[in-house]
């Protein structure tokens, strides 16, 4: 089987959100290859908390003692309960899927009536169900999937796609090129040039977080822009055109158009960036900014991982 979902911006390209059939309800999920819980809002918690949410009615059968705590690098969280249903992303189905309910989550996630919960994308060695992990829904529908991949175009300001299956080589130019990938930590782990440390691929994470080093030299070049520790990162004046930035890696190069690096105003006319650094991490973090500029293949279709960078 093949599949293809579209993957619709929040403002300011914040995180990108998919439909997803769960037992028959449609949710709009943010489809993250930084993470392995497929969870959602569910009625279980308290009204106030999923108020403008979508709320899973627990249609499918308990999970009796299973349950679930996730914590991401952003400071946010959810914690609840299992079920095991139907879900169908882009006409791809996994009839037994494991359905995290939610019983509490952070403020972020409330507030964010866009968003009605998460489906991870990394690998199922990091799934938090307890007492026994839990398949991706990758991971439970690859191998009936004509090639086991999946690709992701997101796009700036606009919507973009996730292909399930198959490659479509109308959504990049030049080739496709591929580097390998360390599971070790449960993550699209990778290496690129230029950019000292472990990189990961991450759907779920808005910004590109790289070295100090790197960041100090991309900002030199923005006339406008310093260091702002109340906003937390490098800032700049909103109408100042940004530099591209590129990056080698595997055989490859990728271009970041300066435009996308600028992610968004934080006030007046002063504008946050979307280049910032990864120390104190422990990882690079090529997010949605970067992944916006690309078509990147997560691919299983051989004995060992690999991730494909293409320019998009
Ligand atoms: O949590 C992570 N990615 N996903 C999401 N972030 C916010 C909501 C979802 C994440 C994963 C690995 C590293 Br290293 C840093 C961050």
């Amino acid at each position: 089987s093949t599949g293809s979902v579209s993957a619709s911006p929040e403002s300011y390209d914040e995180s990108y959100l998919i439909p997803v059939s769960i037992g028959g309800t449609t949710f709009h999920l943010d489809l993250d290859t930084g993470s392995s819980d497929l969870w959602v809002f569910s009625t279980q918690q308290p009204a106030s908390q999923r108020s403008g949410h979508t709320a899973y009615k627990q249609t499918g059968t308990k999970k009796s003692g299973y349950t679930w705590n996730i914590s991401y690098g952003d400071g946010s969280g959810a914690k609840g309960d299992v079920y095991v249903d139907k879900v169908v992303v882009g006409g791809v189905t996994a009839t037994s899927q494991a359905v995290e309910a939610a019983t509490s989550v952070s403020s972020s996630f409330t507030s964010d009536t866009d968003n009605d919960g998460l489906i991870g994308a990394a690998f199922s060695s990091i799934n938090t169900v307890s007492p026994q992990q839990q398949l991706t829904f990758f991971d439970n529908v690859k191998n009936s999937l004509s090639q086991k991949l999946f690709a992701a175009r997101l796009r700036y300001h606009t919507a973009g796609t996730y292909d399930y299956g198959y490659i479509d080589s109308s959504k990049y130019s030049g080739s496709i090129h591929y580097v390998p990938v360390n599971t070790a930590n449960g993550f699209w782990e990778f290496t690129a040039s230029g950019v000292s440390g472990s990189s990961i691929a991450d759907t779920g994470t808005t910004l590109l977080y790289i070295p100090d080093s790197n960041v100090d030299a991309y900002y030199a070049n923005v006339d406008s822009a310093s260091y702002d520790s109340s906003q937390g990162g490098y800032t700049f004046d909103c109408d100042e055109s940004l530099p591209d930035w590129t990056v080698t890696i595997g055989s490859g190069s990728i271009t970041v158009p300066g435009e996308y690096i600028n992610f968004a105003p934080v006030s007046g006319n002063t504008c946050f960036g979307g280049i910032q650094s990864s120390d104190g991490i422990g990882f690079n973090i090529f997010g949605d900014i970067f992944l916006k500029a690309t078509y990147t293949v997560f691919d299983q279709t051989q004995s060992s991982p690999r991730l494909g960078f293409a320019q998009g």
